[in-house]
Order: structure tokens, then C-alpha cells, then sequence
């Protein structure tokens, strides 16, 4: 056993000690005998059988929400089966540690029970890299052809497709990714033809979007290693989005608008199709989504990525009067569909990377009417020099909700900062008429409350189905996922697919992927958020010209990436939800050609993402602490501007940064209003003085004196908190900001901000703390326990394709398209409170005994129940991080037996 270095008895454990090694893997369970093929565990050394499973129903219509008396296969079987790495015991239970066991915290007592909190990616050591597999490439299965009846038949995107295309001429490509010069789009000449760059696109030449002229041809023997550069350019043409346009002629674009503007008669909006973008007919769902826009009905539009959403507020905003304004998630996202605008829609965005320069500069081409389409966060919305200028005479069209989901706390992808867009706040500080809210994956659920919050009527819902029919879907149960993802990107299909994207949980994962692939001669690249911005720009564009194969990635990935060409996305992890699934297997088979999505799962990333899931958790005691730190200045403090310094109240309450950012803005925007969120900003100021003495200053200068009459001098320095002093002159803090500014620029002072803070106007102090927090933790107690079910749910899934699926409709071998299909669009179309039954539920003999030892060994802490099972789970919080906590021998002691 390691020791730990921990000697305050800690190591004592009543379970039985983790093996130092684990047991080996048991033989691969994805090919065998040199056959691409995927079985149904029948049993493993580990599992126990499934023989005695019930049978599933053969009812192609039998859906989790069927309320039919025999239970859906989907949702009962899990129970039955066992992964390899699941020992047949009991399994002990997150959620069912025992309350009575954990009531003697004295300081904790009140709570009735245990809810538990896991925090953070753990980030667990990586376990040692699996050895390559011998390079024997397995044959394709013989008489595995496509046979479904839900199966298009398409030129599949592989490399060296079947049909060459004519060779053409390649670009070179010098672009900057992502991170590019903002604003650029100025020039203003009156023919398009063949433009390089459209004057939406930022970077010096952007990013490319590349249409094969033939599909590229890896060399035989898959030696393609990076420095073997496997991105022969002919074969390619590389273009760029305002290239992409046909030959634009700017008097014909003016008068198919103004026919269009005049009569938006369908024959119009094809016409202005057609001169614009040079498609010939409009999408299923495209035509219905702009007639309801140009009609000024506000409308919900639910289609599957990829299927052409940002035309349908592209061309609207051509017709429109007014702006339109599109509210984007991700800076990348803004950027990216900025660079896809048409060259004739002048653009811009606004984001907080930008300096105050650029800000102006957009807020004044804002108010002169050059931009007819402007990108913002939904952040945007607390900032008051954004909201003015549309309380000049701007006039606003349309209001974009992109990613529209992000509004429900019942989306898998829940933003607080989501929450500000409701149609009365878009009506009232916008003066907006009309809302498009667009997403691709919604339940019913979450479409219900994006609608209310939108008041978009029920009748204005445009819902297509949520998947394209050219992915061809496979899952495989997995007992060794490196050494099954390298046989499985070895053989066909994924052999011959030039852009592969493998998403996995972890960063740390993706590094040692990409690595593994890369000895493996296949030329890989990881991607995640804690790789430099510009080396993941770097990845994107290598990506974007074929010059990698594949990219290893977390869910960092994707967004805004329209790559048309990519053949294949291979999960490395169980996806959090069906949700996310979708959203991920999306990035494939953009251009309509048939691709390949394959999803490798086992029971033990199961396990590890639903104790993740409870990550987000918080006591009801953490959230009366909370409110009485927010409302701390009492009574009287109506109209007050606070602050809430982000990193020390995370730690000091123990809850996340979003967590608490998700309770202050239900604060804001719950049925009463108790405060009002402004623009996050750093409060801690260390001032020096310089020229005038302080003193004499503070004479001339008010701002001065109440800075000397609110900060603590340390060395010299005057420290203060800048809300305190706003607040005692009655100014706010930005005023305060920008005097300290001009005295700046005057070289009177110099100062220095830190302590990144939620700063807020209280309204109304809470009469009852005690129902409020109780009222909050309920509310977000649902959120969590919703995000779980989403989770059992994909599980349920993946385990029924692999396990259970008799390939009686259509799926055969190791392709599960038709079951899978069903259970995604079942679940779409179902109602989110249907019971999905999940594998946990049962404890470990030994919890209780663990539980009591592991206190005695920390009797100079305090623990809620929800940070012990946190520790026993091996999640960090912010209050228990893993640099001090993962020393103990019962960090992931839990986990562990999972
Ligand atoms: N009517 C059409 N005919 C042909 N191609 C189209 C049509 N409409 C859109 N497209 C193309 O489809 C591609 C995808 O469009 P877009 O990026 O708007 O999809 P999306 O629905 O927003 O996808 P995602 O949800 O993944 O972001 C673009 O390259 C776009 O030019």
C-alpha cells in the first residue's frame, strides 16, 4: 500500500485495501478473429451473465415513456448487466449514505440528509499508457452491408472516396484560426465577385472552409506521421467563406431584397436564396422559420446541427429594417458564424476580449446603422453603455437566442447568464417585437421553458428531427478503451476516414491519446481548454487543412467548428447526455456524406461522471451562510452596491463559482426581486499617490478623500475596497473606476485592481433567510438530480445498443443506427420526468465503518456529509481541494468500489 503522508491514522480502513495493481483487462471484447465486429457481453470473468436478462420488447415504438405495464428493455436491463470492471457486490451509493451515521457532525446536524457534493474534475493520475497494439489491421466484416431501412445511402467521407472529383487548385493557408483582429469589416465596394475574404471575416485570411475536389488518399500503410505531411494539397480546394459565395453582383443582391422586402413571397425568398448563397432550394425547416420571422412571429426552431440554422436570421436580417442581434454562448462561436456571414451583411460583435476601443468602435458603427448583424454574450445585457445606445433610436428587427437551451435549467447545458433573456427584458431594454430562439437538441421540458421565457407561442414551435440520417451509429461495451480505440481507428470504416474528432472526459486523457495515436503513426493533435489559445487555434486550423487526422478532444471542442468533411467522431467516454452525444456526433457528415460515430463505453467512466454530476451540490446550511454574506449590510441596505469576492467566498462556503453566480442571479430574476447584477469586476484597490500630497488632494477632490477615509494604508499604499467607497460618495463603481482613471492619466496616482468580484445593488433584503435557502437548495437539488437522469438515460442507451439491442429493426454487426435513432428521439420527444432506472442504488458493507474512521483520523477538520463523500469520491471542491485532500488513502476510496 502506498503511504500516505497522512499519519494521523487515516490509512485505517475497514474496506479492504485497492489492489496496488489492478487486475488486468479482460481480453478485448471490440474485434475479434480479425472481424470489425461488436458484441452483446454474454459474460465476462468479471460480469455476471446476462442470460437471464428479460428479453427486450420487439415493439419498435416501446420508449422509456411508454406506459405500457412491461418495462422498456432500455431502462430495465442495466440493472442486469455488469461491465468487466464491475465486481459482482454491492455497489455503495452516493446518494444513500447513511444520514443516521453522518447526523453527529455537531455543526451539521440540522441537516436531515446527507446530499452529497462532488466537485471539480479530479483530474485522477493517468494510468499508464497502454501498450500499441500490433498493427494487423482487422478485415471488414464480410456481409455487413447497409441494410436499414432509416440508413441513407450516401458517398461515405472516407478518404480516397469512391467518386473523384476533378483535382483543383489549392490556397495556401496563412490564417490565424480564431483569434483574429476584430472589427475589420468596413470596406464597402459594390460588386462581391469572388472575393477572398468577405468583409465579415477577421482574419488575415480565416479560416478556410475546404471543399474536396477528391478525397484525400493517406499513404498506404498509414505512415502518416505529423512530420509526414499526409496533406498532399491537390485534391483540395481551400476557400474561404466569402469565396465560397458565388459571383456576387450587388445590384442583383439590392433588388432580390427589395422584391423580398416588398412581397416575402416564397418565390422572393429563394430568389434571394439563390443570389446570395447560390443554393437552389431552402433546407426542411428553413423556409417556415423565415416566413414566421418576417411575419415578426416570435419562434422556437428545433433543427439537427448542422442543418442550416444561421440562414434562417441571415436572411431575414437582409429584409429586415432594423438590426438584428444574435445572442451567442462562446466567444468562438461569435466569431466563427461573424467570418459565415454573407459578404453583403455587414457584421459585428462585441465580447469582453475586445479593448475599449473596439467596444466604442462597434457601439458607434452600431448607432450609424453600418451593422446589420451584431454578435454579443448574454453577459452584454448588464452592461448599462451597451444598453443605452438602444435607447437612442435604434431600431432592433430581431433578437437572436442561439444555443437557445442554454435558458433552461433543464437543458444538459444550463448558463445562468442565459437566464437575463426574457422576452420582457428583450421588449423593454431592445424594444424588440420579434425572438428567434434556435437549438438543436431540446427535450420537451427544456423547448417548454425556453418558450415561456421567450413567450414564444406554443403554435410557433418549428421542430425537425434533432438527427441527420448520414451518421451511422455504433457502440461497443469496452474492457481496454485505448487498446479498443486503436483496433477500432485501425479498422474499417475509421481506417480509410481522413478527419476523425475523439472526444474524451479528461484532459489529460486526450494528451496521452494523441500521443498513443501519434506512436501509432497517425497523426493526432489534443485539444482542450488548458492548452495556450493559440496553440488550440493552431490544432483547429491544422484540422480545418487536413494537415492532422485527428483530433483528440474535450467538449472544448467543436462549437463553431464547420468542418464539413469530417467522417468520423469517435467517443472515448460516455457522453453526460443524450444531449451532448448529439451535439458531438453532429460535427460529423456536415457535407451530407455518410459517417461514422462510434461510442466505446464501460461502466467505470459511468460511475465516475455520475458521482461528477453531483459536483454542483450544495447544502442548505452553505446557501443560508451564503445569503447572509450577500445581505450582510443589513436592513438598510436597500440600493447599495456589494460585492462578493469570487475566490475566497467559493472557498469559504465551498461551492463554485457558477453555483454561486446561478443563485444570484435567481436573487435577480426570481419572483421577487432581492438585488441586481452588474458587470463582474476586480474590487480590491492598492493606490499609490504621486505628485499632489494626499491630503491636499483630498481637498480638491472627493473621490480622493473617501478613499483616504475607506482604505487601510499598508507600506505606503492606500488599500480599498472600490464598492465600499463608491457607496459611502453615492457614485457607482464604474463612476469610481473612471475618476480613478482620469487621475491617472493626470499622473497624480497609479493603482493596481485585483479580487475578480459579483458586484450587485441590493433591492430587497430577504424577510425569511431560513425559507429562501431552503426554497434555492430544493430548486437546485431538481437542477442536479436532472443532469443525473440525463446521464442514466445515455447510459441506458449506449448499454441497451450493446448489450441488448436483439438487431431486430434494422441494426446489424456493430452498427446500432435504428435503435439508437429511436432512443434519442424517445427521449426528445418524451417528458423528462419519466422514471430511468439507473445501476447505483446499493452500499458498501463497509461505508459506515470508513466513514468513522476516516473522522477520527481528521478530527481537527470539519466535514458536512456532502465534503466527506466528496473526499471518499475523489471529487475537489473548492473548500477540500485535491492538492490537500487526495493525500488521504480515502480519496476515491468510493469510487473505487463503483
Ligand atoms: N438551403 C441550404 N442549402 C445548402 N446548404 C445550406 C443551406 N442552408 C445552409 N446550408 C449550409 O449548411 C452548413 C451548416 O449551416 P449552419 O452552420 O447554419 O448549421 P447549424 O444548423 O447552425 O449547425 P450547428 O447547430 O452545428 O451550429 C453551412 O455550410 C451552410 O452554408
Amino acid at each position: 500500500m502506498e503511504s500516505d503522508s497522512d499519519s494521523d491514522g487515516s490509512h485505517i480502513s475497514a474496506t479492504p485495501p485497492r489492489d496496488p495493481i489492478p487486475p488486468p483487462p479482460p481480453p478485448p471484447t471490440l474485434l475479434s478473429s480479425n472481424k470489425f465486429r461488436f458484441r452483446a457481453r454474454a459474460s465476462s470473468s468479471r460480469s455476471t451473465p446476462t442470460s437471464k436478462s428479460p428479453k427486450p420488447s420487439s415493439d419498435p415504438k416501446l420508449s422509456p415513456q411508454d406506459p405500457s405495464p412491461t418495462p422498456s428493455p432500455l431502462y430495465s436491463l442495466p440493472f442486469q448487466i455488469r461491465g468487466p470492471s464491475l465486481p459482482n457486490r454491492p455497489i455503495p451509493t452516493l446518494e444513500t449514505l447513511p444520514a443516521r451515521h453522518l447526523s453527529h457532525f455537531a455543526s451539521f446536524s440540522k441537516l436531515r440528509r446527507p446530499s452529497l457534493n462532488f466537485q471539480d474534475d479530479p483530474s485522477p493520475p493517468p494510468p499508464p499508457l497502454p501498450k500499441a497494439e500490433s498493427d494487423s489491421v482487422p478485415q471488414e466484416p464480410k456481409g455487413e452491408s447497409v441494410n436499414s431501412a432509416n440508413f441513407v445511402k450516401r458517398r461515405p467521407n472516407l478518404i480516397g472516396g469512391n467518386a473523384p472529383l476533378p483535382p483543383v487548385k489549392i490556397r495556401k493557408c496563412g490564417g490565424e484560426g480564431n483569434f483574429v483582429k476584430l472589427n475589420m469589416n468596413r470596406s464597402s465596394k459594390r460588386k462581391f465577385v469572388n472575393r477572398g475574404r468577405g468583409r465579415n471575416s477577421y482574419a488575415s485570411s480565416g479560416r478556410k472552409s475546404y471543399r474536396r475536389g477528391r478525397r484525400r488518399l493517406r499513404p498506404e500503410g498509414g505512415n502518416e506521421g505529423e512530420n509526414n505531411s499526409v496533406c498532399e494539397e491537390d485534391g483540395l480546394v481551400a476557400e474561404s467563406a466569402g469565396q465560397r459565395q458565388k459571383k456576387y453582383d450587388c445590384d442583383l443582391v439590392e433588388a432580390a431584397v427589395s422584391s423580398a422586402r416588398n412581397e416575402p413571397s416564397d418565390e422572393n425568398l429563394v430568389r434571394l436564396l439563390k443570389v446570395v448563397y447560390g443554393y437552389n432550394s431552402f433546407r426542411d425547416g428553413q423556409l417556415e422559420a423565415i416566413r414566421m420571422v418576417l411575419a415578426g412571429e416570435s419562434t422556437m426552431l428545433v433543427l439537427p446541427t448542422g442543418a442550416g440554422k444561421s440562414l434562417c436570421y441571415q436572411l431575414p436580417a437582409m429584409v429586415l429594417p432594423g438590426i438584428t442581434v444574435v445572442v451567442s454562448p462562446l466567444v468562438a462561436l461569435m466569431i466563427d458564424q461573424l467570418r459565415h456571414l454573407p459578404p453583403m451583411i455587414r457584421g459585428g460583435l462585441l465580447c469582453s476580449s475586445q479593448t475599449a476601443d473596439e467596444v466604442s468602435e462597434t457601439l458607434r458603427q452600431l448607432q450609424e446603422g453600418t451593422i446589420r448583424v451584431l454578435f454579443v454574450s448574454p453577459e452584454r445585457f448588464l452592461n448599462a453603455e451597451f444598453l443605452s445606445v438602444f435607447s437612442t433610436n435604434l431600431s432592433t428587427s430581431l433578437v437572436v437566442v442561439d444555443e437557445a437551451h442554454c435558458i433552461s435549467e433543464w437543458s444538459h447545458n444550463f448558463r445562468p447568464s442565459y437566464t437575463r433573456l426574457r422576452a420582457s427584458m428583450l421588449r423593454a431594454r431592445l424594444n424588440v417585437g420579434c425572438i428567434l430562439a434556435m437549438t438543436a437538441t431540446a427535450t420537451t421540458t427544456t423547448l417548454h421553458s425556453v418558450m415561456s421565457a421567450l413567450a414564444i407561442p406554443q403554435t410557433n414551435l418549428i421542430q425537425k428531427a434533432q438527427l441527420r440520417d448520414n451518421l451511422q451509429l455504433s457502440v461497443s461495451l469496452s474492457g481496454n478503451r485505448m487498446k479498443d480505440l486503436l483496433m477500432l481507428i485501425k479498422s474499417s470504416p475509421f481506417k480509410e476516414v481522413q478527419s476523425i474528432i475523439i472526444y474524451c472526459k479528461f484532459q489529460y486523457e486526450t494528451d496521452q491519446i494523441s500521443r498513443c495515436l501519434c506512436d501509432n503513426n497517425i497523426s493526432a493533435k489534443s485539444y482542450h481548454s488548458g492548452i495556450p489559445a493559440k496553440d488550440r487555434s493552431r490544432t483547429q486550423e491544422l484540422f480545418c487543412s487536413n494537415k492532422i487526422r485527428v483530433v483528440v478532444a474535450t467538449v472544448a471542442f467543436g462549437m463553431g467548428l464547420d468542418k464539413q468533411d469530417v467522417g468520423a467522431v469517435i467517443h472515448y467516454r460516455l457522453p453526460e447526455s443524450l444531449e451532448e452525444y448529439v451535439q458531438e456526433i453532429g460535427r460529423a457528415g456536415r457535407d451530407g456524406r455518410l459517417s461514422h460515430c462510434h461510442l466505446l463505453f464501460d461502466d467505470d467512466t459511468y460511475f465516475k461522471l455520475r458521482s461528477l454530476m453531483h459536483s454542483e451540490g450544495v447544502d442548505e446550511f452553505a446557501v443560508n451562510k451564503f445569503l447572509t454574506e450577500v445581505f450582510s449590510n443589513g436592513k438598510n441596505s436597500q440600493g447599495k452596491v456589494c460585492s462578493l469576492v469570487k475566490e475566497s467566498a467559493s472557498r469559504k462556503f465551498d461551492m463554485k463559482e457558477e453555483v454561486m453566480l446561478t443563485l444570484l442571479t435567481h436573487l435577480e430574476l426570481g419572483e421577487v426581486q432581492y438585488l441586481c447584477l452588474h458587470p463582474q469586476m476586480n474590487v480590491t484597490c492598492t493606490l499609490n499617490f504621486h505628485n499632489t500630497s494626499p491630503v491636499l488632494l483630498a481637498e480638491k477632490d472627493r473621490v480622493v478623500a473617501a478613499i483616504l477615509k475607506k482604505s487601510e494604508t499598508k507600506q505606503g499604499q492606500y488599500v480599498f475596497d472600490i464598492p465600499t467607497v463608491a457607496n459611502s460618495i453615492g457614485i457607482t463603481a464604474i463612476d469610481l473606476s473612471n475618476q480613478l482613471q482620469n487621475l491617472k492619466f493626470k499622473r497624480e496616482i497609479t493603482y493596481e485592481v485585483k479580487d475578480p468580484a459579483y458586484c450587485y445593488t441590493i433591492m430587497e433584503v430577504p424577510g425569511d433567510f431560513f425559507s429562501l435557502s431552503a426554497h434555492l437548495t430544493k430548486w437546485l437539488s431538481e437542477v442536479e438530480i436532472c443532469k443525473v437522469r440525463k446521464l442514466d438515460a445515455m447510459f441506458n442507451a449506449a448499454a441497451f445498443a450493446a448489450n441488448v439491442c436483439e438487431k431486430m429493426h434494422g441494426c446489424y454487426g456493430c452498427q446500432h443506427t435504428p435503435c439508437l435513432q429511436r432512443n434519442i428521439l424517445d427521449y426528445f420527444n418524451g417528458e423528462d420526468n419519466s422514471d430511468i432506472s439507473n445501476k447505483m442504488g446499493q452500499s458498501s458493507p463497509f461505508l459506515r465503518a470508513d466513514i468513522k474512521v476516516f473522522l477520527q483520523g481528521n478530527s481537527h477538520a470539519k466535514f458536512t456529509p456532502r465534503a466527506v463523500a466528496r473526499i471518499m469520491h475523489g471529487i475537489a471542491s473548492p473548500a477540500y481541494p485535491s492538492t490537500s485532500w487526495s493525500k488521504t488513502h480515502f480519496w476515491m476510496k468510493l469510487s473505487w468500489l463503483c
